[in-house]
């Protein structure tokens, strides 16, 4: 595999960065009445304006010649066909089989994996019909209101955001909530007011071995048995696991009939489409879940067939890379004009950062660029009333991505409309910018005194040409949730084949919890072993202040 920057394309980009320097994306936009049409793409019910990107015909024909170049299609076709691209940990990377509703065998080492696939889905959709039905009844026979989803990381995120997100869809009369922190702080204040005998927990897990999710797990069996007076039938009535580790599951106590499974081949990030999405089948049902399954089908047949030029992840890929590695931007804000989205940058967060933020490539090699870049954001508005200072007028350059509905869940006065025009008044500042004369001439007809003029125009010069995607779309349906997510899925693989990185191992989480095991007994009174002179007093005084009254 080629590293990206011996590529021919990579070269030619460079050049063509410096050959647009001085341009406006407004005078980009003045020249050209066509400019929405050409970088626009209409793809189903969604719309995808990449217009306000600092790009010609030329750019985007290198960078499409930069996918080429990469190899990117055939790296598709190993991923769709089950080959073990996760090259560390010898493993395929199948999350598009969760969502394959196609009758189009997949395989993994010569078994196809759709059989296994549906007996899953089908066995989520008989326990979330019973629970949602009341027949699913606690151990004195009272039928569940409340499911907590123990997890963390992909085992938390991801089904957290879509359950969020589709909160119009919930049934009203069960709540789902989510622990994911081992600060008790998250459980205890998520228990209180919920009653044992109509709560159940899903113990979700990949590996069951992850400290934060078993402790939590066993402190939520301690409370169930408190008021089963000991007695440990209860468990089976309110503890199901969601883990592809069988014997880890048993061993915890929980029946192996209440265990939902899935796979190796399913990254924790990519996981929410698997039995680790249980909590919002049972908050949505599981027909709505399938929707959205269907959405990400859809989004991943367009991956899969269409040409790269009007390829959303691809498109969406390339984009990030070009100011990435030829902008030197490192960040990049995802802002949905969605309250119910709050949650997708940080899902977001764990997709992007954990798959692509990686410092050696496929071989081994020490990268000399920029990997994935660091995601952040928040809904809008309240962004805006925040840290969009810093986007139109800091030093930094932040690529943005806007997402909003055209039609909201509920009716309620003009909050929709004010909310869209939010949305589109930022994304045209970001690009359009304030010149020093627009300031001047605005600061004038209010009556400014002239001697204050220069001063205050100075400071309301918005440099524009600050760029930003936007996605727009009918409502947010679990179809349509389905394909963004998707689609963000894809962007980060196209980048990390274009980085020639592995996007699906997470080796960086790893040495902290190394470190974590052996301070723990430490903290518990145990001898202090080898380490530096600041974690070693840190313990101390740790240890001094539990002394203390
Ligand atoms: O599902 P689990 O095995 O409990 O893993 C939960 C999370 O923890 C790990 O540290 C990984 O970094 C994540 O990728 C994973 O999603």
């Amino acid at each position: 595999m080629t590293t990206p920057t011996a590529l021919p394309a990579w070269n030619a980009l460079q050049a063509h960065r410096q050959e647009i320097a001085g341009q406006h994306l407004r005078d980009w936009f003045a020249a050209d009445p066509q400019r929405f049409q050409r970088f626009s793409l209409r793809w189903g019910d969604i719309l995808f304006d990449y217009s306000k990107h600092r790009i010609t015909d030329k750019t985007l024909g290198l960078l499409l010649q930069l996918a080429e170049q990469s190899g990117l299609a055939a790296r598709i076709e190993a991923m769709f066909s089950g080959e073990k691209i996760n090259v560390t940990e010898d493993r395929a990377v199948l999350h598009v089989a969760l969502r394959n509703c196609s009758d189009r065998p997949i395989y993994v080492d010569g078994e196809d994996v759709m059989p296994a696939v549906w007996r899953v889905l089908t066995q989520m959709r008989r326990f979330s019909e019973q629970v949602r039905g009341g027949q699913w009844r606690g151990f004195t026979g009272r039928p569940i209101t409340d499911v907590v989803n123990i997890g963390i990381g992909g085992s938390d995120l991801g089904p957290r955001m879509v359950t969020t997100a589709l909160t119009p869809y919930h049934k009203e009369d069960l709540r789902v909530h989510y622990v994911a922190n081992v600060d008790e702080a998250d459980l205890i204040e998520t228990l209180k007011g919920l009653d044992q005998e109509t709560t159940l927990f899903l113990v979700v897990s990949k590996t069951f071995t992850t400290q934060e999710t078993m402790t939590n797990a066993r402190s939520a069996r301690d409370w169930l048995l408190t008021a089963a007076g000991g007695d440990e039938t209860a468990i089976a009535r309110h503890f199901v696991a969601v883990s592809t580790n069988r014997h880890a599951v048993q061993a915890f106590g929980i029946d192996p009939e209440n265990m939902f499974e899935f796979w190796d081949w399913v990254g924790g990030r990519y996981s929410l489409w698997s039995a680790v999405g249980l909590s919002i089948a049972l908050a949505v049902g599981m027909d709505r879940f399938e929707e959205l399954l269907q959405g990400a089908f859809e989004m991943d047949e367009h991956f899969r067939t269409t040409p790269f030029s009007r390829n959303l992840p691809v498109l969406m890929g390339l984009l990030g890379i070009w100011y990435a590695d030829f902008f030197g931007a490192e960040s990049h804000a995802v802002l949905p004009y969605d309250q119910y989205l709050r949650h997708f940058p940080d899902h977001l967060q764990q997709l992007d950062m954990e798959s692509n933020g990686k410092r050696v490539d496929l071989e081994g090699r020490a990268v000399d660029y920029a990997t994935g870049p660091i995601v952040w954001g928040q809904p809008g508005t309240n962004g805006q009333h925040s840290f969009f200072q810093l986007l139109h007028q800091g030093t930094h350059l932040v690529p943005c991505d806007f997402l909003v509905a055209a039609r909201s869940h509920h009716e309620l006065g003009d909050h929709h409309r004010i909310l869209v025009a939010n949305c589109l008044a930022q994304a045209e500042a970001l690009m359009r910018g304030r010149t020093f004369e627009e300031a001047r001439a605005e600061l004038e007809a209010e009556g400014v005194p002239e001697d204050r003029l220069d001063l205050l125009a100075a400071a309301k010069i918005f440099p524009g040409n600050r760029p930003s995607s936007l996605f727009l779309y009918p409502k947010l349906t679990p179809r349509i949730l389905g394909s963004l997510i998707a689609c963000y899925e894809h962007k980060v693989f196209v980048q990390g084949a274009i980085w020639n990185v592995n996007s699906f191992d997470q080796m960086g989480v790893e040495l902290g919890k190394q470190l974590a095991r052996r301070i723990l007994p430490e903290l518990e009174g145990g001898q202090i072993g080898e380490h530096d002179a600041s974690t070693r007093a840190l313990i101390e005084v740790y240890r001094h202040w539990q002394t203390r009254p």
